[in-house]
């Protein structure tokens, strides 16, 4: 590798010259290179002669950012500047994150990655690909990273993105999001991470056909060999890079569990949307519950899309009871899940191995209306029986939370819970303004992506963002502080807790979870308690004492240029 990181001395030392270092956007910093690294690294001539500080091309890069048309057009902005001066992208995100992050961010990276092919420039990671897989290993090795050089790689195979679906190659902008999420958030050192695409193949029909489309050019591949591959990437990633987390995001429901139990015993591994997903869903209940003044073991809970985040959800806070001291089967009889075909119920066809310990006994919903069309229960029925107290949506189904749903649930909930979680925001199952609007301003609500504040009688409700987002950069943060070689459930339980402390839901249009501005102070809450969880695991390697919170910000890598030295 032609640059490296030197500890021990604080500076990046390089033998790339000229050119080469204008076009590594690890290295370059263009107009802001000093007099003295230009005759060094050989750049006199090559960039204008004003020398800029970091400030100035922060604040040209910000006028740039919003001389641009759409959403679409700032993400591709954005994109590029990460392209040619890594550092710069991060300053320029992390000093307007709350504006910018639903563009790199839901909802925006969904249309980024649904028009990847289209708007293509650079690549941006590493491309594994099942038709190849004694490749590989060559792949990884040839970002030039070594054994210690990576502590995180974030992998999907874009089959279920956000609730848009299977986006195929499309997806490592999913990878990518979530990586300068970390960076943003939890201050993850971006050299030390790698986004990875998995690429198995698509069925979308459209891009099969599109002569432009970047990725696989055939359906996705048989179980056998799906497996076989996924395996072989975990072995080639931790043989590579010990240290690494194995971060998963947004595989289809077929694999995101699968994957997970046959990993997590034995690798340092984490699914985002089963374990991050439960962990801010309930620390969102835990904050709601307080407001609410209802104790969680009295609340009723509907889930409503019983896939890989709905169940990863209804298993934290089915936890979360049992540790509250209910017993397994009192805790899942406070959850009810519905899915495309009703509620869960007993002896339901197609039900996933996943969802069966949430099936209803039939005798308990024998009276219930069914909907022959639907093939089973539906949700407003549900709603009806049940008068649950909390509504979770993670079902990508766009206003499934209608307003004779949301009235009779608050009908009999004080103050109803309701989270409509789904991604981008088109897909949310309501938005906050007929929420407030259909409970009176009762309803304590967190939305999957971001919405803007709602004002109402002359309340402004602010609105959280019931988003993994809340959790796994500090959780990553944590595991890497502690030296983690585990995920353990009660890392998650304490990210959740962190976040639900760093919120007081009391006061009139106070949000239940903590706004982006404040994803940083989060974000190290959580990293703190996680990496304390690890410590009590047993799955820490590095001392946690008192000085944990100290280490944890110590570790929050900045976006400053460091020295740097030819050699
Ligand atoms: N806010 C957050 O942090 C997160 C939000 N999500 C969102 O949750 C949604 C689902 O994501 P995943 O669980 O990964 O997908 P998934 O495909 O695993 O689950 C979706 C579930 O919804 C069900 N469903 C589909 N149509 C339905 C209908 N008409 N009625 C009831 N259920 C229906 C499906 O059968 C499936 O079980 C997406 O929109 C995603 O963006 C996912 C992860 C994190
Ligand atoms: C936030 C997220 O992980 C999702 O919507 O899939
Ligand atoms: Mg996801």
């Amino acid at each position: 590798m032609k640059s490296k990181w030197n500890s021990t001395k604080g500076r990046l030392e390089t033998r790339a010259r000229g050119r080469a270092v204008l076009t590594d956007p690890s290295l370059n910093r263009g107009t802001a290179f000093t007099p003295e690294e230009r005759r060094e690294l050989d750049l006199v001539g090559l960039v204008p002669p004003q020398v800029l500080t970091q400030d100035q091309q922060a604040a040209r890069a910000y006028l740039q950012y919003r001389a641009q048309p759409t959403d679409l057009a700032k993400n591709v902005f954005l994109t590029a500047l990460h392209d040619r001066n890594e550092v710069l992208f991060h300053r320029l995100l992390g000093d307007h994150l709350a504006e910018m992050l639903p563009i790199v961010y839901t909802p925006t990276v969904g249309t980024a990655i649904e028009r990847y092919s289209y708007e293509y420039r650079r690549p941006a990671g590493v491309y594994l690909s099942v038709d190849t897989p004694e490749d590989i290993e060559r792949s990884l090795r040839a970002t030039g990273l070594g054994p210690d050089d990576v502590d995180l790689i974030v992998a999907t195979d874009g089959e279920a993105i956000l609730g848009i679906g299977d986006w195929g190659v499309g997806g490592i902008d999913i990878a990518v999001g979530k990586l300068a999420v970390y960076t943003a958030a939890a201050g993850i050192d971006p050299k030390r991470t790698l986004a990875v695409m998995l690429d198995v193949g698509t069925n979308r029909e459209e891009l099969l056909e599109d002569p432009l489309y970047l990725g696989n050019r055939h359906e996705r591949v048989d179980q056998a060999a799906y497996d076989a591959f996924i395996d072989a990437y975990v072995t080639a990633a931790t043989k590579l890079f010990p240290g690494a987390l194995l971060h998963w995001e947004d595989f289809g429901p077929a694999n995101a569990r699968r994957i997970l139990d046959r990993y997590r015993e034995t690798v340092f591994t984490f699914n985002d949307d089963i374990q991050g997903t439960g962990a801010v869903n309930l620390a969102a209940l835990l904050a709601g519950v307080k407001a609410s003044g209802v104790p969680l073991s009295d609340h009723r809970i509907v889930v409503f899309g019983a896939g890989t985040a709905g169940i990863g959800i209804a298993d934290q806070l089915r936890d979360a009871l049992i540790a509250g001291g209910l017993s397994t089967q009192q805790a899942t009889a406070r959850i009810w899940s519905v899915d495309r075909y009703g509620l869960l119920t007993q002896g339901q066809d197609g039900m996933r191995d996943f969802q069966i310990r949430y099936a209803r006994r039939t005798d308990e919903v024998a009276g219930w209306q069914r909907d022959e069309h639907l093939g089973g229960i539906p949700l407003a029925e549900v709603v009806k029986q049940v008068r649950p107290t909390v509504l979770i949506g993670t079902s990508g189904q766009g206003g499934a939370f209608t307003e004779d749903i949301v009235r009779t649930m608050a009908m009999y909930a004080e103050r109803p819970i309701i989270l409509p979680m789904s991604n981008p925001t088109r897909l949310a199952e309501a938005v906050p303004g007929d929420l407030l609007a259909w409970t009176e301003g009762r309803a304590l609500i967190a939305t999957g992506s971001p919405f803007d504040p709602v004002e109402r009688d002359g309340v402004t409700y602010r609105i959280g963002q019931a988003n993994n987002a809340l959790v796994f950069p500090g959780l990553g943060l944590g595991a890497i502080v502690a030296g983690a070689d585990r995920v353990t459930d009660r890392m998650l339980a304490a990210a959740a807790d962190a976040v639900a402390r760093q919120t007081d839901a009391t006061a009139p249009g106070a949000p239940i979870l903590p706004l982006i501005d404040a994803l940083h102070e989060t974000s190290v809450a959580v990293a703190v308690a996680v990496a304390r969880a690890a410590a009590a695991d047993g799955v820490a390697h590095r001392t946690v004492d008192d000085t944990v919170e100290q280490r944890v910000r110590a570790a929050v890598w900045q976006p400053v240029y460091p020295p740097i030295k030819a050699v």
